[in-house]
């Protein structure tokens, strides 16, 4: 049976009076894709800062390798294991690519520094298709490519479980389909990864499982084709007349 990497239980999130998560449980196991899907405002944002530690669950427990990272401040949940992306991107712009990918390297769940980062970044770069913009600022890249450097600057921490928030989202159907093979040699390396996501190919073809949020609540989990089949998850994305 494959081992579990992370647990969340009975988490909720409120935002004074609003209920943004309510309640919710799930399990991932290592070497697999979650996707957390739902309409907008379900709540899929809001559990995936809790995982990364940007907010503080107000109730429910978040374990990663049987370690609570419910209430830890970012950094320490980073250096415990989980590495993100963001809705937005979020890089230093005026630094280069390469720099980017070493701030991640220092900062991840496996420190590294100097030549041994160098390296490693590099390796990174070559992986992700970065190498010949490697030298360039951020600021200079295309939209595409700044997505792929996000992606490296959090692979270079080597999480143990990697968190993608709509890291598909604006990109032209030529990108999203460059985009969805390059996520899926991440999942063929074995990597664990929890990714929100409103793209559905990318949810059928990437996801080993799904949670389904819809106001707050889970109202669905199972293969991409069970929970895209299920009566209520339909109702969720396409109200009541059309269920
Ligand atoms: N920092 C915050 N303060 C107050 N309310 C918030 C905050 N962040 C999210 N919310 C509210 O929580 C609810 C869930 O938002 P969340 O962004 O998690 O949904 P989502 O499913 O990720 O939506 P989308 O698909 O549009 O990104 C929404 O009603 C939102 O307005």
């Amino acid at each position: 049976m494959s081992k579990t990497i992370l647990q969340a239980r009975d988490v909720t999130k409120r935002f004074g009076g609003l209920v943004a998560v309510n309640g919710v449980s799930f399990d991932v196991t290592e070497h697999q894709v979650m996707g957390i899907i739902g309409p907008n405002g379900s709540g899929k944002s809001t559990m995936i800062n809790m995982i990364s530690g940007s907010f503080a669950p107000s109730a429910g427990s978040i374990q990663l390798n049987g370690r609570e990272l419910a209430g830890q401040p970012a950094h320490k949940v980073a250096r415990l294991g989980v590495g993100r992306t963001f809705q937005l991107v979020r890089l230093l712009p005026e630094l280069s690519v390469t720099q980017n990918v070493l701030a991640g390297a220092a900062f991840g769940h496996r420190r590294r520094w100097g030549p041994e980062a160098e390296r490693f970044a590099h390796t990174l770069l070559d992986r992700l298709g970065l190498a010949q913009v490697a030298a360039l600022p951020v600021s200079a890249l295309t939209y595409i490519d700044t997505k792929r450097v996000e992606l490296a600057r959090a692979l270079a921490g080597e999480p143990e479980v990697l968190l993608l928030d709509e890291w598909l989202a604006g990109l032209n159907p030529t990108e999203l389909s460059t985009g969805i093979d390059l996520i899926k040699s991440l999942r063929d390396e074995g990597r664990t990864i929890i990714l929100v996501e409103h793209v559905m190919d990318a949810i059928r073809s990437l996801c080993d499982r799904c949670v389904v949020m819809s106001s707050g609540t889970k109202i669905a989990e199972g293969t991409p084709a069970e929970v895209l089949s299920d009566r209520e998850v339909i109702r969720a994305y396409l109200g009541d007349d059309d269920a």
